[in-house]
């Protein structure tokens, strides 16, 4: 039904697609992959017209749509077939309330009052977001925000869905809702939706086919085996199954573990290397910690501590409190009660510039940090020209021009430099806020190793996120928040055994004590029969 033709698009110097084929089939969901900054914004852009229109650059090729050109009609003219749902859900807003914004769409059709009602009821319902109904869009959480923006389309039942990471913000077991909600339009109703997603052990198993970036302008589009078995991005059972040496590569949990059946036993008991705890005393320590929004409590009575030399993951559903807990750590949200010490200073008492030293915060939205003209201004401005930052940035995502302005990174760009930023002034406490959105698996290892070797220095780093790969491969320990509580806390390893959401794919799979691919390959290659792996 959507059709791209010989598709070409260069932001002034800089080329991003050639010579690009695609078609989108009625009652199809098609995943755009591929690494940071790659061009899987701008590919979902030229479908909803928003490129070049709102992104500037030179655009050739043709759009068709039911076998009508329509790459010369606006976004505008484009929005009663195809819906879309950015990267920045926020961004896309323009009600005041969640129930305005879910009926927005529908009046700009207008469609009869009793069927805007009707529709807003079931979207209600069918995201879970019922009890957020008259909320102002401003106090939502990410997660609920992209929930929103996700039911705000589904009410104009648009023919096609583009979705650029619609999972980034969500829970595990929303993003598997959402995704199971868009499957059931896809077979039921025949929709058909193209979506850009990182994070693909999420939407593997629903997609019908993958189109990969490969960084060059070119796009293979392919069924997922096909595409994954020489992608440079790939989940992590893909990557299982290529060092098992499995042929055909399992794109399910369900897969794998039937091709892992006996491996377990055969594999130690024991991952080779097991980190003891250090011992030393932690170096921020909060007790009791209350916050209020109006009538509602973000945090009840919240005690964490954070060892030098460990990496802790705070997890917990959508709206459990994450964010809010790290910014009161940090000491901009005022807290009702409780205490913060961070080598016996209270964060919240110091002046801002003493407090990025002590205690520094990566923000869920990377832009709220970024204020200068160019990636080098900012840069420079957090390191004193010593390097670090560039240095930092080049691991996350390589190669970015230094002259480029912060608003033209793509979105795992962006994110990379306000990580980059605050780890080159490697404060005593580092906080994260979801920091893996847009960015490609090296990307997350890159990081990962970034936060493990700041904590080994004997920093505290403490990650909120929904990420269960990205925990696997960097927390000693995890929190975990519901409803502005904390509900367990230990050891990475017990708590993913003890709550399967939070189990990672080689977890699923293997069973505890396995968490990473890295930890099974090397026995793999050992115990494969007929040495199998590659
Ligand atoms: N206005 C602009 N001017 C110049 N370059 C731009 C502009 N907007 C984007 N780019 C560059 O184009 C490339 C593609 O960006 P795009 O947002 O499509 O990537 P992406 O694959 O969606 O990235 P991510 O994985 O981070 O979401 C990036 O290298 C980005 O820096
Ligand atoms: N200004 C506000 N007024 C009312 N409620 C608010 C306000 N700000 C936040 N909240 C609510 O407080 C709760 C905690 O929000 P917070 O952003 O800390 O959650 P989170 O765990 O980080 O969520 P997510 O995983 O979706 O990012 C949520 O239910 C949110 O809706």
């Amino acid at each position: 039904m959507i059709e791209l033709r010989d598709i070409g698009f260069a932001y002034d110097e800089e080329r991003v697609l050639e010579d690009v084929h695609l078609t989108l089939e009625e009652g199809e969901l098609v995943v755009v992959s591929g690494p940071t900054g790659v061009g899987k914004s701008t590919l979902l852009g030229v479908v909803t017209g928003l490129v070049p229109r709102f992104s500037g650059g030179a655009l050739h090729g043709d759009v068709r749509l039911d076998g009508e050109s329509i790459v010369r009609r606006p976004p505008r003219e484009r929005a009663h077939v195809v819906g879309y749902v950015g990267q920045d859900p926020a961004a896309g807003f323009v009600t005041d309330t969640v129930e305005e914004e879910l009926a927005y769409g529908m009046e700009q059709l207008g469609l009869p009052a009793a069927t805007m009602r009707r529709r807003v009821e079931e979207t209600l319902d069918l995201l879970g977001i019922a009890a957020l109904r008259d909320r102002d869009l401003t106090t939502l959480s990410g997660g609920e925000q992209q929930r929103v923006a996700i039911g705000s389309v589904l009410t104009m039942h648009p023919r096609v869905l583009v979705l650029d990471e619609p999972t980034s913000a969500l829970d595990p077991t929303a993003a598997e809702e959402v995704m199971a909600t868009l499957a059931r339009l896809v077979h039921d109703l025949g929709i058909s939706v193209l979506m850009a997603e990182h994070r693909l052990e999420r939407v593997v198993p629903f997609a019908d086919r993958i189109a990969l970036l490969r960084g060059d302008g070119s796009v293979v589009v392919g069924e997922p085996a096909a595409v994954l078995a020489t992608s440079p991005v790939v989940p992590p059972i893909v990557e299982l199954g290529r060092a098992a040496g499995w042929d055909p590569l399992p794109l399910t949990v369900r897969a794998a573990r039937r091709l892992a059946r006996g491996l377990a036993e055969r594999l130690p008991q024991q991952p080779a290397r097991v980190e003891g705890p250090p011992s030393a005393g932690p170096v921020l320590s909060a007790r009791g910690l209350t916050v209020t929004h109006g009538r509602t409590v973000a945090l009840r009575e919240v005690g964490v501590d954070l060892r030098p030399g460990a990496v802790t993951a705070l997890m917990g559903r959508n709206g459990s409190g994450k964010s809010t807990l790290l910014w009161t750590l940090q000491g901009t949200t005022r807290r009702r009660g409780g205490t913060v010490a961070v080598d016996g200073q209270d964060p919240a008492s110091l002046e801002p510039a003493q407090r990025r030293c002590l205690v520094g915060l990566v923000p869920q939205t990377a832009a709220d940090l970024l204020y200068l003209e160019t990636v080098d201004d900012e840069c420079r401005a957090a390191d004193g020209g010593s390097g670090a930052a560039r240095e930092a940035l080049d691991r996350l995502a390589p190669g970015i021009p230094g002259d480029r302005h912060p608003r033209d990174l793509s979105e795992g760009q962006r994110l990379a430099l306000a990580v980059a930023l605050v780890l080159s002034a490697a404060p005593r406490v580092v906080l994260l806020d979801e920091p893996t959105r847009g960015l490609d698996y090296p990307g997350k290892a890159a990081l990962a190793a970034m936060l493990r070797e700041l904590a080994a220095t004997g920093h505290a780093v403490l990650v909120a996120t929904h990420d269960v790969e990205f925990v696997a491969q960097v927390a000693d320990d995890v929190v975990v928040l519901a409803e502005g509580e904390v509900v367990s806390s230990g050891p990475v390893l017990r708590v993913v055994a003890e709550s399967p959401a939070f189990a990672p794919q080689v977890t699923k799979v293997l069973g505890p004590p396995w968490l990473r691919v890295d930890q099974v390959a090397p026995l793999l290659a050992a115990t494969a029969p007929g040495g199998a792996a590659s």
